[in-house]
């Protein structure tokens, strides 16, 4: 796969703890160039470096120290051929529509449009396919577009549930019944997120909205496009039912999860059978040989005590999912524990391999 020498792009709520992400990813990303960067009007017409709460590893990459945050208006990323938003979802909605309007290719972080019936919500490990909805996405605005689009990336905790159950699907048929619990890191309520006094030597049983996120965004993931590929199928023929609760633990980085699956295909697959399908599941994005992309999708752990957030959250630069402690259910028919990087491949990672997916595919022209 050829992909282009050098592709500007821009950043949305840059300032923000997926906003830095981004920043890091892309400052070393072979051919996106970071042109134009936007956050709110409180940080708006500073320099990045001085307004930015800079909370990364490593320092704030030189290029994009002295650059000049602008205020979210299209009217300043007009040169960018893609946007990535990481964007507040109180003021993402309007924003990302107003940059849509302008011909722009929004890549979005936010939950504001993944219940859109024609925005793609796609995991660049399991769905790129729904990127073939985005001609029918233009042709309905008015005017009608050429080259703006909006596609989102999955929550998180959505994003690190739904590849191993792609794999799952993918070798043994539709499964029927999805059982999760998840342990959220601090990190993916933003900056300065949970107060300490809520999170340390503690675990807070409840995360607005997210279990409703887990439980619908599932299904329009691994379900497909409708026949006259103009909307999706929300897995329809084969109702796949999820059941969510979510918590937030005090980790920095990294979504723990504890997951349950019931099988359609009766007998179900043994343990030997799905820990080989997990391991030997390749996505599109690894076969378009996307820079971002993960060398394995989903790393299988063998150790009864791994997958751990601190030492493997940045395994595969957190691009891949872990997957460990596979076993019989007792009640369903398999379990196991999913880590995924929530920063990474639950947000900034994502979006970037959507958009390199989209440019392998010529669905943006640059
Ligand atoms: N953190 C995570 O793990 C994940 C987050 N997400 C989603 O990604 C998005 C960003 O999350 P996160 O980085 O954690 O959030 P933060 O609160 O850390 O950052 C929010 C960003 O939005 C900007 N912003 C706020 N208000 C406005 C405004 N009125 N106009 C323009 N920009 C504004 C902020 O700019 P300023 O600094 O100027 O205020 C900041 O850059 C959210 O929608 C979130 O739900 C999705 C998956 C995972
Ligand atoms: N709610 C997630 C992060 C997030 O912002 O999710 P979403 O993009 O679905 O709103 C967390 O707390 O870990």
């Amino acid at each position: 796969m050829s992909f282009p020498q050098e592709v500007k792009v821009g950043v949305l709520g840059a300032t923000g703890t997926v906003g830095q992400r981004f920043i890091v990813l892309l400052s070393g990303h072979p051919f996106f160039r970071i042109h134009a960067l936007g956050a709110s009007s409180r940080s708006a017409g500073q320099a990045y470096g001085k307004v930015t709460k800079w909370k990364q590893a490593v320092p704030v990459p030189k290029g994009v120290r002295d650059m000049i945050v602008q205020e979210c208006k299209s009217n300043a990323f007009k040169e960018c051929a893609i946007v990535f938003s990481g964007l507040d979802a109180e003021v993402a909605g309007d924003i990302e529509l107003e940059f849509r309007a302008a011909e722009l290719a929004v890549f979005s972080n936010a939950k504001n449009h993944r219940r859109d019936p024609v925005v793609p919500l796609i995991v660049p490990l399991v769905n790129p396919s729904h990127l073939s909805i985005i001609p029918h996405q233009r042709s309905l605005q008015s005017p009608a577009l050429s080259k703006g689009f909006i596609v989102t990336n999955a929550n998180c905790s959505t994003t690190g549930l739904v590849v191993p159950l792609a794999a799952l699907e993918q070798a043994f048929g539709p499964l029927e019944l999805v059982v999760v619990t998840t342990l959220q890191a601090i990190s993916g309520a933003g900056y300065p997120g949970v107060p300490s006094l809520d999170i340390m030597d503690n675990i807070v049983p409840h995360i607005g909205g997210e279990e409703e996120k887990m439980e619908w965004e599932t299904s329009k993931i691994l379900g497909g496009l409708t026949d006259d590929g103009q909307g999706f199928d929300l897995h329809e023929k084969s109702p796949l039912r999820v059941s969510a609760t979510c918590t937030r633990v005090p980790v920095i980085e990294g979504h723990t999860e504890a997951v349950s699956v019931r099988f359609t295909q009766r007998p179900p697959p043994s343990v030997g059978q799905a820990r080989e399908a997990l391991e030997k599941y390749i996505s599109e994005a690894q076969q378009l040989q996307c820079p971002s992309a993960p060398e394995q999708a989903i790393y299988v752990h063998d150790e009864p005590d791994r997958p751990q957030p601190r030492l493997d959250r940045d395994f595969q630069k957190g691009a891949g999912v872990n997957v460990g402690r596979l076993r019989e259910c007792k009640v369903l028919d398999l379990k196991f524990v999913v880590l995924v990087n929530n920063v990474n491949l639950g947000a900034a990672t994502s979006s970037i391999m959507n958009a390199e997916i989209a440019v392998a595919k010529k669905v943006i022209d640059v």
